[in-house]
């Protein structure tokens, strides 16, 4: 399947017109619904093959975040070959305590992989968090930028954004 084949399914699996809060608190008349892409093992295996040449030569952990990156970074692992950590919003509080789970990050080049980014704030919170856990996070892959300012709110915090879909290529 090409890239532009995938992004048509996408759109027509995923895209939702009505009115939408989003993450951020801004209201919306279109939405993607992440988990329609990512709960047909079909699809989000087609998505993690079309990922897997955006990861950035030298990555060495693919973190993906809670909930919806999950899914996508299991899928994207089984494409390279590289371990994943799973990024809690919250760390657990019993068992392990751990915020990020599965693969160790400290001292490690890591990938921050999200499904969605608008406004950049879920992957800045989260980078920050993987930092402090010793993490080296220059990049971030996601499935969907929807354009609204992610990507520069990324680059202030030194993170370069790379995307499968931007939101026009949705809407083709
Ligand atoms: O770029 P932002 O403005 O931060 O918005 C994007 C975030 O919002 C969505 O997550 P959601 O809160 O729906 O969480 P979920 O993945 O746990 O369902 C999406 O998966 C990103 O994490
Ligand atoms: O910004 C969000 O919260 C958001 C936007 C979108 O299109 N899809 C989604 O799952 N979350």
């Amino acid at each position: 399947m090409t890239n532009a084949q995938l992004a048509h399914r996408i759109a027509d699996r995923c895209r939702l017109t009505g009115r939408f809060v989003l993450r951020s608190g801004r209201q919306t008349t279109e939405y993607f619904d992440k988990y329609q892409f990512e709960a047909d093992p079909v699809l989000l295996d087609e998505v993690g093959a079309a990922l897997a040449p955006l990861v950035p030569d030298g990555t060495e952990v693919l973190a993906g975040l809670e909930m919806g990156g999950i899914a996508v970074v299991a899928a994207l692992g089984r494409h390279t070959g590289l371990p994943c950590a799973f990024v809690r919003k919250k760390a657990k509080e019993y068992g392990t305590a751990r915020l990020a789970e599965g693969a160790d990050v400290e001292g490690r080049r890591v990938l921050v992989v999200e499904d969605v980014v608008t406004s950049g704030g879920q992957v800045v919170l989260s980078t920050r968090d993987l930092r402090v856990l010793g993490a080296n996070v220059e990049h971030a892959l996601c499935v969907i930028d929807r354009e609204e300012g992610g990507e520069q709110a990324l680059a202030d915090v030194n993170l370069t954004l790379h995307a499968l879909f931007r939101r026009r290529d949705l809407e083709a």
